[in-house]
């Protein structure tokens, strides 16, 4: 027993060790992409990979299923001997994934378009693409980014990305899994995990339905309706986001009540002189006011914060923690933006959750599932965007109390979290049925879309071919990232919010709660923080909201006031769309002779309005 204990012990210096070189490793390359450290990282997934079979094998020694070990004790030892994609003893395998992944998130990270036809010169994703899908109203600049963004990215990509599918199934099988999908979703400790995420798709359906005929009818009325397909489709480029996965960057075309109050935070904050340290500054002051902690020195000192001039760096954002329970960082090309003002938040947010769980052995330190880890990114979200939020910390100079404003709000609101959720289900339902070989490569691009016009009802603004791979347009694709994640967490953020107002004795419209500087609040979240992967996750629900399941009825509370007035706005609409892709998407080159058409009808006008 002492010697099973004294092993663990043993464990948890050397894995903590190990942890913070890897993890130094990988954020040297992801703030300074080169050949040399990619290879460092490549050496040391080698390292990490051959760390976990030794002590892995260690830990197999001992009999401790049978022992009398404590649940928790049992628990470190069955995590330890998970091996996951480092079972294969073929170095050539981790090293081909190792550098399959690199190159992927290389093309992705690098990726440039030229739009010279527009005046608009090359331009990178962040900021130049993101802020032109978000705020331009061209619908011919807007095709050309979005276009060319997948021309620069996803196609260059289709062959590594076949190679990369197939490497990870044939490593994943030495660890007892059929594909790699399957390994992923046994982080969610749930025979029924996908069924379960299928229901709540269906639950909330309804709520996406109505927002999409809402928008589909203002986009037509701004637009023109020859742009959209009869299929009820809405064209991806139109929505103000590269993917269509988040519409608030078009709420100006949206706004239900325009001589309402509109939280607009964006000009606000250009307004106050914000700038990206007080970002931050602002967001930790967040936490620290429900009693969670500030960032440590060493955070300011060693995060990237702003985008460096003079090399090339992954501008996704992301949070890392090197596990000594002090060094955690943000990676971020921060700008003054409300979109980024959340991300902000919602990389700190991740911190948070790691300077928790610090207190934990090292293999308990994540997210009781990766779910979790990313509902405690939004969850401060959720008070933070309010209006009694924004104007607790100046940035509305009101609190709004009549219903159109609160319409407004709600409008906000869904456009982020519920626009989200058919896209937040369905890439990983393209890349489990990828992993399952149930989509193949000469049906990758014809599957995707099946499922971006089926569950999203979007479709693409012109044709799409097998020469093209637009799930490697999306950051998670080539970066590896699994994204069920997302959609777990865009329901459970709101079961937390609900409890944690419940909790305070919030009596409102659970949509006005903010949590700041309640430290009862903080606290209760802490409880469930603390216990990282210790527990089972359903263990984890049970502290925060007294039931072990995944429930979407506190995301249709929340916005059940919005959903009444959106059905009486579609009263002439016809709600949804066709399962299938329209059948008539202009080739590339019609929608060229559409521009120049549209160009020149617009000059012409000119000519005849300076004529007369
Ligand atoms: C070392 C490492 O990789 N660490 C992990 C964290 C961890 O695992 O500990 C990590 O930092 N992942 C990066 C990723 C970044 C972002 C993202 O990719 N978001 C999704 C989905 C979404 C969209 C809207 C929204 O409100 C919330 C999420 C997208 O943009 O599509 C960018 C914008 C926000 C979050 C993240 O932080 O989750
Ligand atoms: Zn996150």
């Amino acid at each position: 027993m002492t010697d099973m204990r004294n092993f663990l012990k043993s464990y948890n210096t050397h894995a903590a060790n190990a942890n913070n070189e890897a993890v130094t490793i990988a954020w040297n390359y992801y703030t300074n992409i080169t050949k040399e450290n990619q290879a460092k990282m490549t050496e040391s997934d080698l390292d990490m990979a051959n760390f976990t079979k030794v002590w892995a094998a260690k830990a197999n020694q001992f009999d401790w299923k049978r022992s009398d070990l404590n649940a928790t004790e049992k628990r470190q030892f069955e995590k330890i001997t998970q091996l996951g994609f480092s079972s294969v003893n073929d170095t050539a395998k981790i090293e081909l994934k190792s550098n399959l992944e690199a190159e992927l998130t290389g093309i992705y990270s690098t990726g440039k378009v030229c739009l010279t036809e527009f005046g608009k010169g090359c331009l990178e994703l962040e900021p130049g693409l993101t802020d032109m899908m978000a705020n331009s109203r061209n619908p011919n600049e807007l095709l050309a980014a979005w276009k060319g963004w997948r021309d620069q990215t996803g196609k260059k990509m289709r062959t590594k990305y076949t190679e990369f599918v197939n490497v990870m199934n044939e490593m994943i099988k030495f660890s007892g899994f059929n594909d790699t999908g399957e390994y992923w979703r046994s982080w969610y400790e749930a025979s029924t995990f996908e069924s379960d995420v299928k229901k709540l798709y269906n639950e909330l359906l309804p709520l996406y339905e109505q927002l999409h005929a809402y928008v589909r009818h203002k986009l037509k009325n701004k637009y023109g309706t020859a742009l959209f397909p009869d299929t009820g489709h809405i064209p991806a480029h139109l929505l103000g986001n590269m993917w269509s996965q988040s519409w608030s960057n078009i709420y100006d075309l949206l706004t239900p009540y325009p001589n309402a109050i509109s939280v607009d935070i964006t000009q606000k904050m250009k307004d106050k002189g914000y700038n990206v340290t007080h970002m931050y500054r602002v967001a930790e002051e967040f936490f620290t006011s429900i009693g969670l902690d500030k960032m440590p020195t060493s955070f300011w000192n060693k995060s990237m914060l702003e985008k460096p001039a003079n090399r090339d760096v992954v501008c996704h954002a992301s949070a890392w923690d090197f596990y000594d329970g002090e060094d955690v960082r943000i990676k971020q090309c921060t700008s003054v933006t409300a979109d980024q003002f959340l991300t902000v938040h919602h990389e700190m947010g991740h911190l948070i959750y790691f300077l928790a769980y610090a207190i934990q052995p090292v293999i308990f330190r994540r997210g009781g599932n990766p779910g979790f880890h990313e509902g405690m990114a939004d969850i401060v979200s959720l008070s933070f965007q309010t209006p009694e939020h924004m104007h607790a910390i100046g940035l509305l100079d009101s609190i709004p109390n009549d219903k159109e404003s609160d319409i407004n709000f709600l409008m906000q609101m869904a456009l982020e979290k519920i626009a989200f959720l058919p896209f937040g289900y369905l890439i990983d339902q393209w890349r489990w049925s990828v992993f399952r070989r149930e989509t193949t490569p000469n049906n990758y691009n014809a599957n995707w879309w099946d499922l971006r016009c089926g569950y999203q009802g979007i479709s693409p603004p012109v044709q799409r071919t097998e020469q093209d791979f637009d799930p490697g347009a999306k950051y998670h694709i080539p970066g590896n990232t699994p994204y069920i994640r997302y959609f777990v967490s865009f329901v459970v953020q709101f079961q937390w919010h609900k409890a944690l107002c419940d909790e305070i004795g919030y009596k409102g419209q659970l949509h006005r709660c903010d949590i700041y500087k309640n430290k009862t609040a903080g606290a209760k979240l802490r409880n469930m923080l603390a216990l990282g992967s210790s527990k089972q996750w359903q263990d984890a629900m049970q502290v925060m909201t007294g039931g072990r399941n995944m429930s979407a009825l506190p995301i249709i509370q929340y916005f059940t006031p919005l959903i009444d007035w959106l059905k009486e706005q579609n009263k002439e609409e016809n709600i949804g769309w066709s399962a299938q892709c329209p059948s008539n998407i202009p080739s590339p080159d019609q929608t060229n002779n559409q521009a120049r058409l549209s160009v020149s009808t617009e000059t012409v006008c000119l000519i005849i309005v300076t004529l007369t």
